[in-house]
């Protein structure tokens, strides 16, 4: 299928700026995204990362590219200080813990996936674990060395900068090798020159250790994302992403690895694409500055992770999103006026399961286009119905410029098109957009607070008994009533089919 609508373009870091999207192969997009370190619960930073991803891989479907998407999981190697020293996180965490590193990473790995999940973050083609992959990493590195990019240390198999042309470059630190970063290491070449392999101290026999050329030991983190790139997407690919601090050291030393490998000026992939910070009044937001905000932490104050979602999507990706709670109560309450309104155009056009199914559907291609959804919503749009999936279209393949995308979405729905080609055009931006629109009800945003102290039976009683009051004219007991559910955090809604609901605690 070829790409339909306007150009995409897309803003590549390594040239530091927006370009006209080419793929490779006009039939398969290929797509890298930097995965978790699975040593703790992912907070809301981290998985800004991920709708960013999801949104990219969403678009290209939408624009009819199809993809094969990897994302890994580092499961070893990822140190606590990008300077190239420290613990592995890994290690750290399980002996925290009192548990193997394996178990470690087996829950954080399930509990990050379940987060993707519940902000309709659609699957990748393929999940590739590092520690799967450990045979790869030392045959590569077996490769680096034999091309003369590798000295020997002590510690461990390093990683010569000066060997590759135009080492940061992605960073956009032109300086050569000396650029910024502290000397760690006894003997290390250049400040900048990282470990591709970890020897185990003498004597010492690590939880997570492999026997390679160089001795027993771990490799650096570096290196798992060039081997499974280079695996699963080939030597040149076209699109890789991470967190905007991916780009100053783990992305230049991926590129360095790949050039060295391949022996050539490439960089392993076309387009370098980096979101930018999810922060907070102390700056971006860390697991290591603790008393972190996770989506089980938002959803236990009340709100739906979809609220997270439209959040991200309100901002670009490329600029700094500053996180309140303030901030998630009002995407919530968007979120809600949206659905609000979609349900009364189901009650209006009447909206039939046939019309769901592709929406459906589409969460099950792993990186399938969507023409076939696509068709599905728009065949047969009135001229006016299909201006308005021109404006959206070129909202995003104007470098994923989601924040203007939306603002079609809610002039489709004030505008005087029948209630059905509205719910059409609903359908069809949502496979872009991912926050199960035409599928979520109002019930499901309302979301109970973990410590509420009223179970929804209870609610219900009270209701009851307050209409009854109300009918009755007794006033005085109906606004007990009304009281007694506000106190317990339940806000009434008169004229609201759904009547009630849990007030979020989303203050600070
Ligand atoms: N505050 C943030 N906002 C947006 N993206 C972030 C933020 N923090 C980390 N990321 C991104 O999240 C992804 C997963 O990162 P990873 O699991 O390695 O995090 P981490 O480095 O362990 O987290 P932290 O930086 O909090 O210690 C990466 O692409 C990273 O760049
Ligand atoms: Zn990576």
């Amino acid at each position: 299928m070829t790409q339909t609508g306007a150009p995409l373009t897309l803003f590549n870091s390594l040239t530091r700026s927006a370009e006209t999207f080419v793929p490779i192969d006009p039939k398969m997009v290929r797509l890298y995204s930097c995965g978790p370190t699975v040593y703790s619960t992912a907070h809301l930073g981290n998985l800004r990362a991920y709708v960013f991803t999801d949104t990219l891989r969403r678009v290209l479907n939408w624009k009819g590219y199809a993809t094969t998407h990897v994302i890994n999981i580092t499961d070893v190697g990822h140190l606590t200080s990008d300077a190239d020293a420290g613990d592995d996180k890994m290690e750290l965490a399980a002996q925290k813990s009192g548990t193997t590193i394996w178990d470690v990473a087996a829950r954080y790995t399930r509990l990050f996936k379940d987060d993707l999940k519940a902000l309709g973050i659609l699957d990748p083609s393929i999940w590739s674990v590092a520690t799967d992959h450990v045979q790869d990493m030392i045959a590569f590195a077996q490769t680096l060395q034999d091309h003369g990019a590798t000295y020997e240390l002590d510690g461990g198999l390093y990683f010569d900068v000066s060997k590759v042309p135009d080492y940061g470059r992605l960073a956009g630190q032109h300086g050569g090798p000396e650029i910024g970063r502290i000397e760690t290491v006894e003997g290390k070449r250049h400040a900048a020159d990282f470990a591709i392999w970890r020897k185990s101290p003498a004597g010492e026999q690590r939880q997570m250790e492999w026997l390679s050329p160089w001795g027993p030991g771990a490799p650096g983190w570096h290196l798992e994302c060039s081997v499974m790139s280079l695996k699963y997407l080939g030597e040149q690919f076209d699109i890789h992403t991470g967190g905007i601090d991916h780009r100053e050291i783990h992305h230049c030393n991926e590129i360095a690895q790949n050039q060295a490998y391949n022996d050539t000026a490439r960089t392993g992939a076309n387009v370098w694409m980096h979101n930018n910070f999810l922060v907070d009044r102390t700056g971006k937001m860390s697991k290591s500055k603790g008393g972190v905000a996770t989506l089980g932490a938002l959803v236990a104050r009340g709100a739906h992770p979809l609220a997270y979602r439209l959040l991200c999507l309100g901002a670009h990706y490329r600029s700094e999103l500053e996180f309140s709670l303030e901030a998630v109560a009002a995407a919530l309450t968007r979120l809600k006026r949206l659905v609000l309104a979609i349900a009364a155009l189901k009650a209006e056009a009447g909206l039939d399961d046939a019309m769901l199914r592709p929406a459906r559907e589409a969460g099950f291609g792993k990186g399938a286009p969507f023409d076939w959804q696509r068709h599905q919503f728009e065949a047969g749009l009135s001229a006016d119905a299909v201006a308005f999936v021109a404006r959206f279209d070129e909202a995003l393949a104007g470098d994923l410029m989601i924040p203007q995308a939306l603002p079609v979405l809610d002039a489709v729905i004030a505008s005087t098109l029948p209630a059905d080609e509205k719910l059409r055009l609903i359908g069809s931006f949502d496979l872009a957009l991912g926050l199960g629109l035409l599928d979520l009800d109002r019930r499901d945003l309302s979301v109970q607070p973990k410590d509420a102290a009223l179970a929804d039976a209870e609610v219900e009683a009270l209701l009851d008994n307050r209409q009854a009051a109300r009918a009755a004219k007794d006033f005085a007991a109906s606004d007990a009533a009304r009281d007694s559910l506000k106190a317990a955090g339940i806000e009434i809604m008169d004229g609201d089919p759904l009547r009630w609901e849990w007030r979020p605690q989303l203050t600070d």
